[in-house]
């Protein structure tokens, strides 16, 4: 699966936390991020991730694109729901194109963990569908 990861500045900390004690789940995944959000899980956790522009700069534009695509399977996406953001409308874009294509969406750790260990029992696996494999082959 296809996994972003993104967090607002003052969530950084807490998707490095995340991103470190989910590491074994994370690894077996492709992991997608805007710049400074993969650049420190990278540092953290050592993970392989594809890093795009920071997010005021176009990242989450770059991830919605890929979303639009249906090349995004899940979104991780901390936000910090007490900072007004230079970008709020790239923000927003991003979560309505995960409403409009039904990616699971996380904008908060709480839900994010519930996503991680979903995604390890397989209930993420419905996504499979989109990308073309015989619905009756996946255990749904
Ligand atoms: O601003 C962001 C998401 O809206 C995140 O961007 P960075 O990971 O580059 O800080």
């Amino acid at each position: 699966m296809k996994i972003a990861l993104i967090a607002h500045d003052r969530q950084k900390p807490t998707i490095v936390k995340l991103a470190t004690a989910y590491k074994p789940i994370l690894a077996q995944h492709e992991l997608f991020a805007t710049g400074t959000t993969g650049q420190k899980i990278i540092e953290a956790t050592g993970l392989p991730i594809t890093r795009f522009k920071s997010g005021p700069l176009g990242g989450d534009q770059q991830i919605g694109a890929l979303i639009s695509e249906n090349k995004m399977d899940l979104v991780i996406f901390l936000r910090d729901p007490l900072t007004a953001q230079p970008h709020e409308p790239d923000v927003n874009a991003l979560i309505r194109l995960s409403d409009v294509y039904e990616v699971p969406l996380a904008t908060n750790v709480g839900t994010a963990e519930v996503l991680l260990r979903g995604l390890d029992l397989g209930l993420v696996d419905f996504r499979k569908v989109v990308h073309g494999q015989d619905v009756n082959s996946i255990n749904l």
